[in-house]
């Protein structure tokens, strides 16, 4: 488990992380999405105590990651795959991890199976594709057999089979009961993925959400009514969330058609227009994140 607290990292004036407070739990796959320069890769730091805190902590099972005795064994990490030593062979680049944080030399060739680098593993590293490289960064955060695992945008430069191979793998390590929190830019990749979201903006939550719930969050109902303000108190009075649309309509999720339908006739509240409407995950996420998109190309 990742428990994160107030987190707060600035550079120069500007907050990179800005309080941050959410918990990652165990076993099952966490998205933490955000739009470029969120957030995402500077909490990572922080949870790996790569980059101090300037307010609020992090406890990984627990503990300050920086104080375990074996971090290694504690968290694994896929941060920037290319940070290696080029002229080394992918076995050598493992034994030498495998030596520094005191684990068995056995590891490296199971792991060297698991992430399927078998067949390469006395090539040197630098002759590595991106894809490759993806690879054995993964080999290096599971050598350790860590029970907390962070991946910082593993799929990116990855083909749609090794996308597929990510996507799965980081579905068994949650299978299993490990705490697997996995960042991204984009919510078509966790889609398919997750089964709960941490979603972020300019260093703030914007939201912590199971993925179901976000699911259903992102369907609702567009409503036209002779009486639009005496609706949206009686749906909201029963449970439903309403946002005036343009044009006098009302966008209410939270209750189907059939049931806005039936508050309207007990309120004697004559509709024009039911349409049941379907966002889809991507645009439900760009509805969440548009106001801390940080860079944005201009209108033509
Ligand atoms: N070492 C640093 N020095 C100064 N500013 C930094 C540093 N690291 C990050 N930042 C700034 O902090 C903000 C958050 O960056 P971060 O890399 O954590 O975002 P991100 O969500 O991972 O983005 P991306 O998806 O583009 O990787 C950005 O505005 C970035 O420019």
């Amino acid at each position: 488990m990742i428990e994160i607290t107030g987190l707060t990292k600035r550079y120069g004036g500007k907050a990179a992380v800005d309080g941050l407070t959410f918990t990652v739990e165990p076993g099952r796959v966490t998205g933490f999405l955000g739009p470029n320069g969120a957030g995402k890769s500077t909490t990572m730091r922080m949870i790996l105590g790569l980059d101090r805190p300037d307010e609020g902590r992090v406890r990984v099972n627990g503990r300050g990651y920086v104080t375990a005795a074996l971090p290694m064994r504690e968290v694994g990490a896929l941060l920037d795959a290319r940070a290696l030593h080029g002229t080394r062979t992918a076995r050598n680049h493992l034994l030498w991890l495998a030596h520094a944080g005191a684990i068995a030399e056995s590891r490296v060739d199971e792991v060297l199976r698991q992430v399927g680098l078998e067949s390469v593993a006395r090539k040197r590293a630098g002759t590595f594709s991106l894809g490759m490289s993806q690879r054995l960064g993964i080999a290096a955060a599971l050598l350790g057999d860590p029970r907390v695992l962070l991946f910082d945008e593993p799929v990116n430069g990855l083909d749609p089979e090794g996308v597929k191979w990510i996507r799965e793998l980081m579905r068994d390590l949650a299978g299993e009961g490990r705490t697997v929190l996995v960042s991204s830019h984009l919510m078509s990749e966790m889609a398919l993925t997750a089964d709960h979201l941490v979603v972020i903006g300019r260093g703030r939550l914007i939201a912590d959400v199971g993925m179901t719930e976000f699911v259903r969050h992102s369907s609702g109902v567009l409503v036209r009514a002779d009486d639009p303000e005496r609706l949206a108190t009686a749906l909201t009075a029963a449970g439903a969330a309403v946002e005036p649309e343009p044009g006098g309509a009302l966008a209410v999720s939270g209750l189907e058609a059939g049931a806005i339908g039936r508050i309207a006739l007990d309120a004697a509240i004559a509709l024009s227009e039911l349409t049941p409407r379907r966002l889809s995950l991507e645009e439900a996420y760009m509805n969440l994140t548009r106001d801390s998109i940080e860079f944005e190309a201009g209108a033509a």
